[in-house]
């Protein structure tokens, strides 16, 4: 069976409630394809709001929860809080929760886990550095961040990967279709090597980085793009597109 194309909107810390209006109003105005499964990634105080307005056929996803199920963690939310309000699913591992909050491969593994025991579906994402690519190390980067969470988990049907590399983010440099290809491929053969052939195959892996109307139709025809995760362009109305990139 194929991959379903899955677009998500990461609205980051972005947004208001007039803000929010506009936006699900182009959501609703748009002919979304039917075939394109849609993720928007909401502020948390947000969640329950955009949850209660938006169309049947968008899910709503959070930014990031945390490892356990409640405590005395200050500024935390947890998966059972996200399930409580009926939210299915999370991001987790983006690179600004690894560059500006230090996150951990070994912390996005343990949340990632934490967030699929308690009935999540996560995306995840992965990428690597300018320095890191220039090094030439893309590839081992993007499998060492793949790899931790595979030691915590063996179940990834309700994983989605997003590949996104951090130099590409927020800069107006897309990765090229073949650049993107390449690292989503190399991907696939690390499931394919260390969890499963039918792993391999199956997982979605989703582009991410500057993702524009203007991109996403090229970056969309690749064999290992089965969808992507747009920041800035998911704010505006040419999102749209880019949820119809394969249409
Ligand atoms: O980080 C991203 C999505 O998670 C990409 O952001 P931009 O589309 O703004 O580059």
């Amino acid at each position: 069976m194929g991959r379903k194309f899955v677009v998500g909107g990461n609205w980051k810390m972005n947004g208001s409630k007039a803000m929010i209006g506009d936006i699900l109003k182009f959501l609703k105005e748009g002919q979304l394809n039917s075939e394109t499964e849609v993720i928007l990634g909401v502020p948390a105080i947000y969640l329950d709001y955009v949850k209660s307005s938006v169309p049947a056929n968008i899910e709503v996803a959070a930014q990031n929860c945390y490892k356990v199920d409640k405590g005395a963690f200050t500024g935390e939310i947890s998966p059972l809080m996200l399930k409580d309000i009926g939210i299915n699913w999370v991001i987790l591992g983006h690179s600004e929760r690894r560059q500006i909050f230090g996150e951990s491969d070994e912390l996005i593994a343990e949340k990632v886990a934490f967030a699929l025991e308690n009935g999540l579906k996560v995306i995840a994402c992965i990428g690597e550095t300018l320095e890191e690519r220039e090094a030439g190390q893309t590839e081992e980067v993007v499998c060492r961040q793949t790899q931790a969470i595979a030691e915590k988990i063996t179940d990834w049907s309700n994983v989605v990967l997003a590949y996104e590399p951090v130099w590409a983010i927020g800069t107006g440099k897309t990765a090229t279709p073949e650049e993107a290809q390449t690292v989503h491929k190399a991907i696939r053969e690390f499931f394919a090597k260390n969890v499963s052939a039918d792993v391999a195959n199956s997982i979605r892996i989703q582009y991410g980085g500057s993702v524009s109307g203007a991109t996403c139709k090229e970056l969309g025809k690749q064999p290992d793009i089965d969808g992507f995760l747009v920041g800035g362009a998911s704010l505006k109305p040419e999102f749209v597109d880019i949820v119809n990139a394969r249409a």
